[in-house]
């Protein structure tokens, strides 16, 4: 059998004890469950493409384990045993669906067909055929694999059957070392830079593995990421589609407008013994990137405070950006805090305590230390040269270290080379003074603000006695350059 053999034949002996335990598995699952009751998920992607490599390769060892002779296997090479399911997606790309069906003709799979969404789907095929497991191809840091074994039942509320994840334990790495040891064709967007696929909608190029050449913009393939957990860089939800998903429910007055929530985190800033710098500046350099800051809070440095700021926001923000309470110190509580609300544990992270044993040299006290633990399978390290430690990056969470505004500039000169945040079109602003009092202006700009509405109009003076300064603020310059022209002629006739 050629994966066996290749494997076998491999001097990669990491790679050799996780084929070992993940062919384990599927005999174990083959034991159990009688093969017609078994299923594979299959998606054309790279971790299921590997499982199916593995499924091929269990069931022949299954085989020759039973006492059937290799001459009986003949057959099996052009026919795959294992029912296999596809959820076909209108928003999966076009070369994952030729991919799958490829691979399904050349390996002999016999492709189910899903057309709804995953529960229906599987609560259907239950029903019209006995399913009692299935295969997946999910892998410790996937955000579904939290909380999950190799062998899990299906969660609560869904069908009930097995999930069986032979690849639970596999790493990017190990999923590459694979792929290209065995030889076994993947789906082509790998070899444009794509690292982790999900629908047309929320996966671009991973921009980590993006080079110049003579000025033009080309992708090494996903093979050459060297940070195995940046793998789903490519994966932010395209924003314009959240936007018309109504995914997240934010209020922003522009289209395309990013919406940031800010979260300071500190008792010093709640009784007013420090002053919050940060703030300003984060919003300001926000603002200079066309997103839009929706939300500040400050919050105490306890767990719970931190965990329930950082809940709500998550999901009503495309970003939150965390600072205060990062460290060694029983009120560095803030990473304990994100964990918390993502419902994952702290666990070390080797990569980050490398950071740290550099940074603090002979202080450093070693593994236990509680800072080198981060949420689990979530966090993303974001390197940059000036940085003595990587930023984190969990979700849609960012996290600065930095304490003063020279660390912070660093810190937000790193996130933004590492483009993961999506730079938009600049805000336009233009300003107007009058001396008309509050309630000579009142009616007419509200009347302003439901005729411009893309237009954000806000009005502030420094004192009683000074001239109100109205701001209008936009992204379509003709638009707010309308608005302006509007807003003189209506407050000129007061
Ligand atoms: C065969 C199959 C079984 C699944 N079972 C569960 C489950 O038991 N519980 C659950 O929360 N999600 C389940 N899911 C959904 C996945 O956890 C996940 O949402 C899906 O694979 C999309 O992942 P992505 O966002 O990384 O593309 C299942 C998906 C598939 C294809
Ligand atoms: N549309 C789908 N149809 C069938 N199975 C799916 C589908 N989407 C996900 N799965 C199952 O969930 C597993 C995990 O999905 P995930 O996207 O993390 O991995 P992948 O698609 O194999 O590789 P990649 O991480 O590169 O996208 C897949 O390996 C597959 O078993
Ligand atoms: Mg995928």
């Amino acid at each position: 059998m050629e994966i066996d053999k290749a494997i076998r034949e491999s001097n990669d002996q990491k790679l050799k004890t996780k084929y070992n335990k993940a062919v384990n598995v599927i005999q174990r699952a083959l034991a159990l469950y009688p093969i017609e009751e078994v299923a594979f998920s299959f998606n054309g992607g790279k971790d299921s493409t590997v499982l199916l490599h593995l499924l091929r390769a269990g069931f022949f060892l299954h085989q020759v384990d039973n006492g059937h002779s290799n001459g009986d296997l003949s057959s099996y090479a052009s026919a795959f045993p294992i029912r296999t399911i596809y959820f076909e997606s209108p928003s999966a790309f076009p070369e994952i669906n030729s991919f799958t069906y490829e691979t399904a003709s050349s390996y002999g799979v016999q492709l189910d067909i899903i057309r709804q969404d995953f529960k229906s789907g599987l609560e259907a095929l239950l029903k019209s055929k006995p399913t009692k497991a299935i295969f997946l191809g999910v892998r410790i840091g996937d955000p579904t694999a939290v909380g999950q074994e190799q062998f899990s039942p299906s969660s609560p509320g869904w069908p009930p059957f097995m999930r069986v994840n032979p690849i639970l334990d596999w790493s990017y790495r190990d999923v590459w070392a694979f792929l290209l040891t065995c030889k076994v064709p993947y789906c082509s967007l790998y070899d444009q830079g794509y690292t982790s696929i999900g629908s047309v909608n929320d996966t671009t190029p991973n921009a980590l593995l993006c080079i110049k050449d003579f000025g033009k913009e080309k992708f090494k393939p996903a093979y050459m990421l060297s940070d195995g957990r940046l793998e789903r860089a490519g994966r932010a939800k395209k924003l314009h589609q959240k936007v018309k998903d109504g995914v997240k429910g934010v209020e922003s007055h522009q289209e395309n407008t990013p919406s940031a929530s800010i979260i300071a985190v500190g008792d010093e800033i709640l009784s007013g013994r420090v002053e919050d710098e940060l703030r300003h500046l984060l919003c300001r350099k926000l603002h200079s990137i066309g997103w839009n800051v929706s939300h500040i809070a400050v919050v105490s440095s306890d767990v719970d405070s931190v965990a329930q700021e950082v809940e709500n926001q998550k999901s009503t923000s495309d970003m939150v950006f965390l600072y205060g309470g990062v460290g060694p110190l029983p009120s560095d509580v803030s990473i304990a805090g994100v964990a918390k609300a993502l419902s994952v544990c702290l666990a070390s992270n080797e990569e980050f305590e490398e950071h740290l044993r550099n940074l603090y040299g002979e202080k450093w006290t070693g593994e236990s230390n509680e800072m080198a633990k981060l949420p689990e399978g979530i966090t993303e390290l974001l390197l940059h040269e000036k940085l003595p430690v990587p930023l984190i990056k969990c979700g849609n969470i960012i996290v600065f270290s930095a304490t003063n505004v020279n660390e912070f500039d660093q810190q937000w000169d790193a996130l933004t080379n590492s483009r993961l945040l999506a730079t938009t079109r600049s805000f336009v602003s233009k300003h107007f003074t009058t001396s008309l009092s509050d309630i000579d202006v009142a009616q007419p700009l509200s009347k302003l603000c439901f005729e411009f509405p893309n237009v954000n109009i806000g009005c502030y003076r420094k004192s009683r006695t000074e001239p109100l300064t109205i701001t209008l603020e936009g992204k379509d310059e003709k638009m707010v350059e309308a608005a302006m022209e509007a807003v003189s002629t209506r407050l000129s006739s007061q």
